[in-house]
């Protein structure tokens, strides 16, 4: 288990407020580039103040003198010139026109990308095949016909380098501009009213910022690289003026009898770039939510768990699933907090067991810890045990969690669209779906998949296998959805709201076809609904949460008529019946007001 892990199996700690700033730092790589930054900074800045020599004052005597010589820390250059002041004051230069030019080139790029993304149609691709002009061009070309234009000098090159640059942004910008101009919640700010100024203000442009500021700074180390080019072509800084990029130029004719004039400055160079791309990776990360609290990172193969988890050993002898004592929590910024505490089921072989509760009461969480599916970081299964078959999950090997996933436990979730491939055909998913568990020839596992693509009721099964997700209406594709589901034979199908996304007629129909299959095949169901209309209709048992906790289990009939928990009565009573109209408004609505909560 890992250092944060391990912390987060501490004693649980009130989610806190912890600034951007300590946020930064807390990234070691990040705290390391920016110290590095600043340190290069600082130097930079304060040349005038330090007690150098003149970096342009010349010394014929004492000429290609070596690293640590008297008087020269890092040695002097072909004109005698102290190395280590041309250096401080060389760097001064690169970092004040690498920086600038990242500026000029984000503020301009930045716009263009905004309002290409933005408007789309006609004005996206004027602005953009313009951009691709610019692009199709070796970048250094352009920028070497710029300061022929121009002439040479820094100020020159810094012009040339920001608008070679400007199509970088341009173009990431207005990548991440396009998908944000169609996402609902900029829809929503058009409904409200908003124009389109303030949309691209408050909307869009905070979205677009991480990607500004990444690209910013990864393409400041590139700049300062190019400004050096550029100087390194006699193009940039002139003679006796030093930029890092003019001394790795004159450095190039002692490289073998005098290597520390170029290699001073060329380590410097590396320095400041890689300072800049380690502090641009930390900043990312904090100004993006969902990198902050790890949603975005790769997640492990496995929900992570406690190492001094209890781990309960009753269960129900004739189970094949038991949850047991399960406590599964999410962990930000090493604080720990619990989304479900001391959960408790079983499921027979064969039996339909609805986990019912409110949205965030925990039965998606409680689902996916069973074949660890909980993203780590930030989840972690901190205490309880999981048998399938008597045989405890938490505690399986890797691979054998991996191989019973689809196998013995298989799933369903509530918007196919989102868990189907959409680039390949419905036949093939389902042949991938039992590739990865048996071993079949190619027509085999088409025979087979058209098989269970006719089972689950697609008509012209055959001919539909061919099709892609966006071709198949809601109920079919969670029926294709259920055949990826049963493609192995699995013990028990744990169905996450699969009826939710559908209209009444189809969600009648998905729940009849459930369960057929699971009378046919014996499979376990674990079924997660809000509703309790359809828990009647399919569920055997049922268990429902509140607040992470199982509140109240026991036969289905039985606990819609006789409910013992407050909680229970009153998701009870909120289903509503044909005519009831606004009698059933009136009654339903006092029930959940805080007021009335337990
Ligand atoms: N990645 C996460 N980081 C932090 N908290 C999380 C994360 N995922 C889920 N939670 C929290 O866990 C709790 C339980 O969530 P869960 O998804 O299990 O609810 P649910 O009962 O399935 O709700 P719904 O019916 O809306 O799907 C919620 O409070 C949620 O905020």
């Amino acid at each position: 288990m890992s250092d944060s892990l391990l912390a987060a199996a501490a004693p649980t700690a009130a989610p806190g407020r912890i600034s951007s700033w300590s946020l930064l730092l807390g990234n070691r790589l990040a705290a390391i580039g920016f110290c590095l930054l600043v340190v290069l900074a600082l130097t930079a800045l304060l040349a005038p103040l330090l007690p150098l020599p003149d970096p342009n004052a010349t010394a014929p005597a004492e000429r290609l003198q070596p690293v640590l010589s008297e008087g020269h820390l890092l040695g002097t250059d072909q004109l005698g010139r102290d190395m280590l002041s041309r250096l401080v004051w060389g760097s001064r230069v690169s970092m004040a026109v690498g920086f600038a030019a990242t500026i000029v080139a984000a503020l301009i790029g930045s716009v263009i990308g905004l309002v290409a993304g933005y408007a789309g149609g006609r004005t996206d691709n004027l602005v953009m095949r313009g951009v691709d002009m610019l692009m199709a061009f070796p970048y250094i070309l352009l920028a070497l016909a710029i300061v022929a234009v121009l002439g040479p000098g820094l100020m020159n090159a810094l012009y040339a380098i920001a608008v070679v640059n400007i199509p970088f942004f341009a173009r990431n910008v207005r990548g991440v501009t396009l998908a944000l101009a169609r996402a609902e919640f900029v829809d929503a700010a058009r409904l409200s009213g908003k124009g389109h100024l303030s949309i691209l203000a408050t909307e869009v442009l905070p979205n677009v910022l991480p990607v500004i500021v990444i690209t910013m700074s990864t393409t400041a180390g590139w700049m300062i690289l190019e400004t050096a080019g550029l100087s390194f072509l006699g193009l940039g800084a002139q003679p006796p003026q030093a930029d890092l990029g003019s001394m790795l130029g004159e450095g190039r004719a002692q490289l073998f009898t005098a290597p520390h004039v170029s290699i001073v400055p060329g380590v410097m160079i590396f320095l400041i770039v890689i300072s800049l791309n380690l502090l641009g990776d930390g900043v990312r990360d904090v100004l993006d939510p969902r990198l902050r609290s790890g949603a975005l990172m790769r997640p492990g193969p496995r929900t992570e768990v406690a190492r001094n988890r209890n781990r309960p050993e009753n269960r129900a002898p004739d189970a094949i699933l038991n949850v047991e004592g399960l406590e599964t929590g999410f962990s930000h910024n090493g604080q720990y907090a619990p989304a479900v505490k001391d959960v408790s089921l079983h499921l027979r072989a064969g039996e339909c067991l609805g986990l019912i509760g409110e949205s965030g009461s925990g039965k998606s969480v409680t689902a996916l810890s069973v074949m660890g599916l909980v993203n780590s970081p930030p989840g972690l299964i901190r205490n309880g045990a999981i048998y399938l078959n008597g045989e405890d999950v938490l505690a399986m090997p890797e691979a054998k969690l991996i191989s019973c996933r689809g196998s013995r436990v298989a799933y369903i979730f509530q918007d196919p669209l989102t868990t189907l491939h959409p680039m390949h055909p419905i036949g093939r998913q389902i042949e991938e779906a039992i590739a990865a568990h048996q071993r079949l020839d190619r027509k085999h596992l088409r025979e087979r998949s058209i098989a269970l693509l006719e089972r689950v009721g697609i008509p012209e099964a055959a001919e539909r296998a061919r099709h892609y997700p966006h071709q198949l209406s809601g109920g079919q594709r969670q029926r294709v959805g259920i055949a990826m589901a049963l493609a192995n034979d699995p013990d028990v199908i744990v169905a996450d709201e699969p009826t939710t996304a559908l209209d009444v007629t189809v969600q009648a129909q998905i729940l009849d076809l459930l369960r057929e299959l699971q009378e046919e095949r014996g499979v376990a169901l674990l079924f997660i609904t809000h509703d309790f209309g359809v828990v009647s209709e399919i569920c055997d048992r049922v268990a429902v949460m509140k607040d992470g906790r199982v509140v109240e289990t026991g036969e289905t009939k039985e606990l819609l008529s006789n409910p013992q928990h407050d909680y229970t009565k009153r998701l009870i009573a909120c289903v509503p019946e044909i005519g009831q109209g606004r009698e059933f408004l009136s009654r339903v609505a006092p029930l959940f007001r805080p007021e009335s909560r337990s």
